[in-house]
């Protein structure tokens, strides 16, 4: 694997510093943070029990909000002072150009008779998404805008309109896709058929088609206060035709400059596109804001056939379509679209209208969309975005990526290359990825994971809320326009952006329990420079992209050094150096850690599924079953992401058991209005087994759709359309509910305790892994905070060479986690108190791990904290580890037991 400079933390201060000429001020040089010797950090096993705390995810009491009066501190964790001189600066990070442009074409909307019903699940992608709901008003609104298209660039022969020019990234740019603007689509349109005449601006556009125009790029200088060139596309094309024949640099280097503006090519982006230019499938590990995109829009710009790109979050593919230049056509798939949004996003790409699509992985549930997939015979290449979301063992593990395998991608839909990104693997997660994908080690590019334009500090807090505002007004924070505020807990979000607001800091809050819709303004907000902070959960950042944010401060500590890399990596995307502060309290990291417990499942519950998924009935194969999400999370004490990754497991294993299909409302309700149900019976058959299969209350017909699916020999899907034929045509209404996830059996695993042996093995590691990326976080802080005086570089609070090595050698496989040994391994009142709370809840049944759970404050779909945290025992034992707690309740369960338990 190759390293890079930047893995040396001595030369960090050979960034140069921020310029102040067209930005908002600029901090002085690195931070004089320094952390008094009262800061250190020591971990003891508590002396007296610690009392109960909040739930799990968001505890009930909420940290005090302290509203003292500021003054510049004398006491407190760290002491700020003014910087004596200028940091030493060079000029080893490159200073990066104003981008990208925006596009104004787009593809016709056919109009079809009947949606697809095309169901698909939304899980996280929906839940931290932005802006999915603007994308659904744009496209009805494309839609009574013409039909006009324009041909595939490079499929067809058809020339490119002369484009007009976009501000760069952070600007809205790809209107086209997005369907933002109209009347410059419908301009354009007109203009594409003018091949390779360089088009002047304003010539054929009616004096209301201009102010429009202008409006819109009015705005968008003030967004990016990005500067505005033209493209010349007959010249793009002879370009892009020239490096198909020859994708050599030079030519290479022509289209980038032709295209984006920039003279050169960045650090692993040269490589990574020859190689798929080349055909050959690779990874390409980056840092953030290395400029990983561009290693495929080039491509797809160059390579005849269609561009897949599978991303995690709908709101990160939508920024990725705004920032795709603008001679590149894009659309995009999600879940939250509407199923006739869906369709015609399929009909485009059948008919050539897309270059490049974005797409969740949830959709290769979706059969209609893999065999639209397969049926193209052109697709050049599928990108796996964040591709660390395959792997088990990344922090941020997605089961519906780990269908992306090279058995699907290359044999089912007979794709030519695969491009693998991430800015965060750690080795084992790239091991991971390639062999899913089964990509050659020798096609691994890789560059240091971290940019060297950080400057990282840590601080052991007393007072958060103040420490923080301390931190904000004083510099170098002080002279920074934009920064971030990560936070762990959603309300701690809300109360410090009240808070700084109090105090005359413009921010705002950005979690997933916010509106897709305010997500979106509070981003626009941010980008426009109209707020100076964001305070946010780790539902902000992924692919956000504007180039200024001068500052992070995690509120709390991330879970693992790849969230912190990722939300660092938000910072200093314009090269210029950045400041990152972490805030580090004991108390969090405790309740963090248990955290990292909440998923862990038992082999007793693992095996009450598998019976419930696989019924008796050995006759059951081909059969399309359900699981209603919320009640069988209840029954199984199962988090709905940890049943669809069994679900996964068992269709993706190394038996395929079943073939998880999109997830469906499992319960209808129906009501007859024209025809009598017998009379209705007789002509359509659906009708016949509903009567047969349903409950009657009041009138109205109840009944599970898998069943009569089943018995009818259609899928859900197909039952689903023909009850909406019948309702267009008046004769029924119904209502569906009871979100379920959905399966066809293909084979009924003959020893069902091995296999649930096997999955809670394999649980268990997984478990394990969460612990230890969340014990080297811990440790990199406390290293930072304790023992950093001898690593070369450190002073102060600035804790950048230390830091940094400890982030470079945990992506390179070095254990870390020595410091977490510190955790409580006994405890004389343990087994007492354990006994005491099994006692006073006879009547409820508990496995050691609901016992543990309780003790460490975690909340699970039994175990709510609505009611447990009323004990006084929840969260008493978080400072003990989890397995220890665990052990000790097996021990009292078996006493009251009186036999072995699991
Ligand atoms: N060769 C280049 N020269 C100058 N700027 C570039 C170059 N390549 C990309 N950029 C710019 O770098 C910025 C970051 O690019 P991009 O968003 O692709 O980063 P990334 O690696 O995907 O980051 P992240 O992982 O954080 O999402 C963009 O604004 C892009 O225009």
């Amino acid at each position: 694997m190759e390293s890079d400079s930047d893995s040396d933390g001595s030369h960090i201060s050979a960034t140069p510093p921020r310029q102040l000429s067209s930005s908002p001020p600029r901090p002085p040089p690195p931070p004089p943070l320094e952390v008094s010797n009262k800061s250190r950090v020591r971990i003891k096993p508590s002396k007296s029990k610690p009392s109960p705390s909040g739930s799990s995810k968001v505890p009930s009491k909420p940290d005090r909000i302290q509203e003292t009066p500021l003054s510049l501190p004398t006491d407190l964790p760290f002491q700020i002072r003014r910087p004596s001189g200028p940091a030493s600066v060079s000029s080893s990070i490159e200073t990066l150009p104003s981008g990208f442009f925006s596009s104004s074409y787009s593809a016709s909307f056919a109009k079809i008779r009947r949606p697809l019903v095309n169901f698909e699940p939304s899980g996280i992608e929906t839940a931290l998404t932005s802006a999915a709901s603007d994308s659904r008003t744009e496209s009805a609104d494309a839609r009574k805008r013409g039909k006009a298209r324009l041909p595939n660039l490079i499929g067809a022969s058809a020339p490119m309109p002369v484009v007009k020019p976009r501000p760069c990234s952070g600007g809205d740019g790809n209107f086209v896709k997005l369907n933002l603007s109209g009347k410059r689509r419908k301009f354009l349109n007109k203009k594409g058929k003018f091949g390779g005449k360089r088009y002047k601006r304003g010539k054929f556009k009616s004096q209301q088609e201009k102010e429009g125009e202008e409006k819109d790029i009015g705005e968008l200088k003030q967004r990016g206060g990005c500067k505005i060139r033209e493209i010349d596309c007959a010249v793009v094309e002879e370009a892009v035709a020239a490096a198909l024949d020859e994708p050599s640099e030079e030519n290479l280097v022509e289209i980038l400059k032709l295209v984006y503006g920039y003279d050169s090519f960045r650090d692993g982006q040269v490589d990574a596109i020859k190689m798929v230019l080349a055909g050959k499938s690779g990874v390409v590990v980056l840092p953030t804001g290395a400029g990983k995109s561009l290693c495929y829009q080039l491509p797809a710009l160059i390579l005849p056939g269609i561009t897949l790109v599978v991303s995690p979050l709908v709101a990160l593919m939508i920024d990725q379509l705004r920032q795709l230049p603008y001679v590149i056509r894009g659309g995009l798939l999600s879940s939250t679209q509407t199923p006739e949004e869906a369709s015609e996003s399929l009909m485009q790409l059948r008919q050539g209208g897309i270059k490049v699509l974005f797409v969740s992985p949830e959709r290769f549930l979706n059969e209609d969309f893999v065999s639209t997939i397969s049926s193209l015979s052109a697709i050049s290449l599928v990108v796996i975005d964040e591709a660390h979301c395959i792997s088990e063992w990344s922090h941020n593990f997605r089961p519906s990526f780990m269908r992306l395998r090279a058995s699907l991608l290359r044999k089912t839909l007979n794709v030519r290359a695969v491009l693998a990104m991430t800015a965060t693997a750690t080795t084992t997660t790239l091991d991971a990825i390639m062999s899913a994908l089964d990509i050659p080690s020798t096609n691994l590019i890789q560059k240091a994971q971290l940019r060297d334009n950080f400057h990282l500090s840590v601080s052991m807090v007393r007072n958060r809320m103040k420490d923080l505002l301390i931190l904000i007004k004083s510099p170098p924070f002080a002279e920074v326009q934009s920064m971030i505020i990560y936070c762990k807990f959603q309300y701690e979000t809300d109360q410090i952006s009240r808070y700084l607001n109090d105090n005359n800091i413009l921010a705002k809050s950005y979690h997933s329990g916010i509106t897709a819709k305010e997500r979106s303004y509070v981003q626009d907000l941010f980008n426009s420079n109209k707020i100076r902070v964001v305070v946010a959960t780790v539902a902000f950042g992924m692919g956000l992209d504007k180039s200024d944010v001068g500052a992070v401060i995690h509120y709390s500590l991330p879970e693992s050094l790849e969230e912190y890399v990722q939300e660092i990596g938000r910072a200093g995307r314009d090269g210029r150096l950045s400041y990152c502060h972490l805030f580090y309290d004991d108390e969090t990291f405790f309740k963090l850690r248990s955290l990292m417990y909440s998923e862990g499942v038992d082999e007793y519950a693992v095996n009450k599924f598998l019976h419930e998924v696989f019924p008796a009935d050995k006759s059951s194969c081909g059969k399309i079953c359900s699981l209603i999400k919320e009640s069988a999370s209840r029954r199984f004490d199962m988090k709905e992401e940890v049943m669809l990754t069994l679900l996964t497991r068992l269709e993706l294993g190394h038996v395929q058991y079943l073939q998880l299909l999109p997830q469906i409302n499992a319960t209808c309700t129906l009501a007859f209005h024209k025809t009598t149900p017998p009379l209705l019976a007789q002509k359509v058959s659906a009708i016949a087994v509903i009567l047969k299969r349903s409950e009657n209350k009041h009138g109205q017909y109840i009944f599970d759709i898998p069943t009569v699916a089943n018995d009818m020999g259609v899928t859900a899907v197909e039952l689903t359309n023909q009850l909406y034929d019948l309702k267009l045509m008046g004769e029924i209404t119904y209502e569906m509910k009871d979100l379920a996830y959905c399966y066809r059996i293909i084979e009924v695993p003959t020893d069902l305790l091995s296999l649930s042996e096997d999955i809670t093995q394999w649980l268990s590691e997984v478990e394990n892994c969460k612990v230890r990326k969340m014990d080297a976080m811990f440790s990199a802080v406390y290293f930072a905070l304790n023992l950093c005086d001898t690593m070369q570089g450190c002073s102060g609070t600035n804790h950048t060479p230390c830091v940094q090595r400890k982030i470079l050698d945990y992506f390179s496989g070095v254990d870390n986690t020595d410091f977490c040994k510190k955790i409580g391994q006994s405890s004389p009142f343990l087994r007492a108190d354990i006994k005491v709370f099994l006692q006073s809840n006879s009547q409820a049944r508990f496995t050691p791990r609901a016992v543990a759970r309780v003790m460490h404050g975690i909340a699970s779909p039994a175990y709510p904290s609505t009611a447990w945290s009323k004990t006084h025992f929840w969260g008493r034992y978080t400072r003990i580890d989890f397995k220890i707690v665990m052990e000790a309740a097996k021990e009292e369960l078996k006493k009251i037991v009186g036999k072995d338990i699991l």
